[in-house]
């Protein structure tokens, strides 16, 4: 659209409003079409799109009481629901106008026109447009980036029956629908940002965004610009105006992990926001609204930090309406084996192996192992010992990267028997090469066959 009022079509009986009209306005738009018959119009719509229509009331069947008019009207509104429709109506006929705008017009004018008011109630109609068609745009854009964010992070899997595990899924039931305010408690990788997910996805929320920050990632400086947004020329690198996270999350859920990391004056700008529920970009005036779901984690003793002045209890109020302790992994050994036969299939079939499961002796070896990173350095583990694995079931020499410390420690405690010796050697050797058995065979001086046949002997 070149000119100010873009594509104008007008739908009137009388030849000579036609031609005035189009002569007066040709100049101010991109395309003025004429049409004397009505009976056109869905014609017209179905093959054009107008930015505005202007549109008798009366047409000569039946020329005072507006009927025609309204019926155009409908079935304008019919084809394209969000036309802008003005409409023309005799001289002092204001009760018809008034009816006309409750029927869905957008504004009318009355014959005959003043020049000026006609091209500024077009104007403004074709603005309204205008606005009509960005926030259709914006609409289809989120539904559009919602879904691409469902399908980049897939949906959620989440393993476990563990007595623990159980009692987590039972609170999580309990408060995804009723938006309180949630803080997830646990060790790097148990799994926080997933149960956050979870609470999301059953929340009635579920249809709008789920933004997660990673506030040991913001920096002090940007802290405000990233949550809160900013208006163009705030400083230097604002190029151009960017809503914040606050405000991209509206309507859906805002997932501040790490939230253990944050400074006190950090705390207290979040605190306020929070406390207000609306944010003012870096550098606007304006008061932003916000309707978001909070939900916080961290793996810091927050009530601790509390104790220590460390972290204001005033926010951690704020946070923990409801809090989830979600258990270490080997607090809930129970759970490693499903865990372990998910990991396995999923990374089966990415790397397109055929491994079917893992022997009884390798889920003994990952039971008996402390995970002190958790579900994620299972998931590594198993991904590490899919991609190096031979069989088709892992054994546990797939899995010979996981020493415990306190077989390192042994190694250079224990008594020296040679049978005990060669197991820690072989061990070492075989974590040290990242359970590459080839290399960590050539290291020991040994073939393959025989570091297997070693492997076997000390039931590693
Ligand atoms: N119950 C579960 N079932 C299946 N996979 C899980 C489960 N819990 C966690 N995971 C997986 O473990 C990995 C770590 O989970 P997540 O990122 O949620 O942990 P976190 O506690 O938020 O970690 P961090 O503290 O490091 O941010 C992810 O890849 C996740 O998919």
């Amino acid at each position: 659209m070149g000119k100010p009022l873009g594509k104008i079509l007008i739908v009137d009986d009388n030849e000579d409003i036609l031609i005035a009209a189009k002569m007066l306005l040709k100049k101010h738009a991109d395309l003025v079409q004429v049409e004397k018959n009505p009976g056109k119009i869905p014609f017209l719509l179905n093959h054009d799109s107008y930015d505005v229509i202007l549109l008798d009331m009366n047409f000569t069947r039946d020329t005072v009481s507006g009927k025609e008019g309204f019926h155009w009207l409908e079935q304008i509104l019919e084809i394209d629901p969000k036309a802008v429709v003005i409409m023309i109506t005799a001289y002092g006929d204001v009760e018809m106008a008034v009816r006309s705008l409750k029927a869905g017009a957008t504004d009318f004018v009355m014959k005959p026109w003043q020049n000026e008011k006609l091209i500024a109630t077009l104007t403004s109609a074709v603005k309204l447009r205008k606005s009509y068609n960005q926030v259709e745009d914006l609409k289809a854009e989120k539904a559009q980036l919602t879904t691409a964010l469902k399908q980049s992070s897939g949906e959620t899997t989440i393993v476990g029956n563990s007595e623990k595990m159980v009692d987590v899924f039972n609170l999580i039931n309990k408060v995804a629908q009723t938006d309180a305010n949630v803080l997830i408690l646990g060790e790097n990788g148990t799994g926080k940002e997933v149960i956050a997910k979870t609470i999301h996805e059953n929340s009635l929320r579920q249809d709008n965004v789920f933004i997660s920050v990673d506030m040991g990632a913001v920096t002090e400086t940007l802290f405000e610009s990233e949550l809160f947004g900013h208006k163009k020329g705030a400083f230097t690198d604002a190029k151009e105006d960017r809503a914040g996270r606050f405000e991209i999350a509206n309507s859906g859920t805002l997932f501040l992990d790490e939230i253990g990391n944050l400074s006190m004056p950090l705390q207290s700008k979040l605190l306020t926001v929070l406390q207000k529920r609306e944010v003012t970009r870096v550098g606007a005036n304006k008061v932003i609204p916000i309707d978001i779901r909070l939900i916080c984690a961290t793996n810091m003793h927050l009530h601790e930090m509390v104790e220590r002045n460390e972290f204001r209890q005033d926010l951690l109020y704020r946070m923990n309406t409801v809090e989830i302790n979600l258990p270490a992994l080997r607090e809930r050994a129970s759970d490693i084996p499903a865990l372990a036969t998910h990991f396995t299939q999923l990374y089966s079939k990415k790397y397109r192996k055929d491994i079917r499961d893992l022997s009884a002796q390798a889920l003994k070896k990952l039971q008996k192992y402390h995970w002190p990173g958790n579900i994620r350095e299972l998931q590594h583990a198993i991904e590490r010992a899919v991609i190096m694995a031979d069989g088709d079931v892992l054994q546990p020499v797939d899995f010979m990267f996981l020493i415990e410390k306190s077989d390192e420690a042994e190694f250079e405690f224990s008594e020296y028997d040679l049978e005990t010796v060669e197991k820690m050697v072989i061990q070492k050797v075989i974590s040290k090469h990242s359970g590459n058995i080839s290399k960590a065979a050539k290291a020991l001086g040994l073939t393959r066959a025989s570091l297997y046949r070693r492997l076997e002997k000390h039931g590693l």
